[in-house]
């Protein structure tokens, strides 16, 4: 079967004040039916440019300048507004950061949720809907203003609305971010649960590497808008190869060993103001050579999964040393 999204050389320029910015530079990425695909790289580098194409969801200054996007076999840059529209009402349903600014201050949960599920949803319909989403007092819930909720509470409700027209794809732009520690966790397996409850398909947006080995199928790494890795969670979490993944995985927290400090990837990611020539790592890459800053490297298959690396291989035999090393 097909892929449900299909992205292909996708390029997006943002016009900015007297400077353009290229969002993506030729972009490439599907995602599976059913499956559960995070998107992870630093600030910049065009994770939230990709995910929100899927959608069309750009703001104004956002130019598709060139490739395609696919949904369910729809083309998303040609639809015209009834499609779009159907699009994101009917296969699309998405959860962001700030569970307060995605829901509207000044009106109760019950009519947020009626105009989220479409048509003259019964009470019953709704409560049931908020219990899936594990709220288990769900009149009060409904009677509530968003501020009168925590913020688990908000998510929740978000995340019951995002499902309620049964989508295909959720889109998740940092779905815990904005939540106590805590509670994490346990709203990410509820919305994991709700996927595949739907058979739907997901693409997380994180930062949150912890979090997404433990909920994500396959994993797209970014820079400079591209991927620059795909596959495997664990392959690609634990024997990267391609060495802007390697620096991400050294600068996570948590991956620290005790009596260590976490190694930050020095410099900062490209603006881009058109196509890239090279390698847009190479600046900051340890291993660079002059093929790097004179040929861009394109997506090529290396050791299990799609990588953009002239040096893939040597970057993936000493991770897998490393690895190694680790488990003997
Ligand atoms: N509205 C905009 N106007 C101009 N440039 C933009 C705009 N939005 C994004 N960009 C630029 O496009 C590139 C990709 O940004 P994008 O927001 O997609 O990255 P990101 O990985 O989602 O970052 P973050 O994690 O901070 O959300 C960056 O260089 C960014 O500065």
């Amino acid at each position: 079967m097909s892929a449900l999204v299909e992205i292909r050389d996708l390029v997006i320029a943002y016009d900015g004040a007297g400077a353009m910015t290229l969002g993506l530079d030729s972009a490439e990425l599907t995602v599976a039916r059913g499956e559960t695909l995070a998107i992870v790289g630093e600030s910049g580098s065009g994770k939230t440019t990709i995910g929100m194409s899927i959608g069309r969801l750009l703001p104004p200054e956002a130019r598709i300048e060139s490739g395609t996007i696919t949904v369910d076999g729809v083309s998303v840059v040609n639809a015209d507004a009834e499609a779009l529209r159907q699009l994101r009402r009917d296969h699309l349903g998405f959860v962001f950061q700030n569970p307060m600014t995605a829901l509207d201050p000044t009106m109760r949960i019950e009519r947020q949720m009626v105009r989220a599920i479409g048509g003259k949803p019964s009470r019953d319909a709704i409560a049931a809907l908020l219990r899936r989403a594990e709220l288990d007092d769900p009149d009060r819930v409904m009677r509530s203003f968003p501020h009168e909720l925590s913020g688990g509470m908000a998510q929740r409700v978000i995340i019951a609305m995002a499902i309620a027209r049964s989508p295909k794809l959720i889109i998740a732009d940092e779905p815990t971010a904005s939540l106590d520690a805590s509670i994490r966790e346990k709203v990410m397996e509820t919305l994991g649960r709700l996927r595949e409850e739907n058979g739907a398909s997901m693409v997380i947006l994180s930062h949150d590497l912890r979090l997404i080995s433990r909920h994500a199928d396959r994993v797209a790494v970014m820079y400079g808008g591209r991927v620059v890795e795909i596959g495997q969670s664990a392959t690609v979490l634990e024997r990267p190869a391609h060495p802007y993944t390697r620096a991400l995985i050294a600068a996570a927290a948590g991956n620290e060993k005790p009596g260590e400090r976490l190694e930050p990837i020095l410099g900062a990611p490209p603006v881009l103001r058109g196509p890239g020539l090279k390698c847009a790592y190479e600046p900051r890459c340890g291993i660079a050579r002059p093929e790097c800053a004179n040929n861009r490297p394109e997506a090529r298959p290396v050791a299990a999964r799609t990588v953009c690396c002239h040096f893939a291989e040597e970057v993936a035999a000493a991770t897998s040393d490393t690895e190694e090393a680790r488990t003997e």
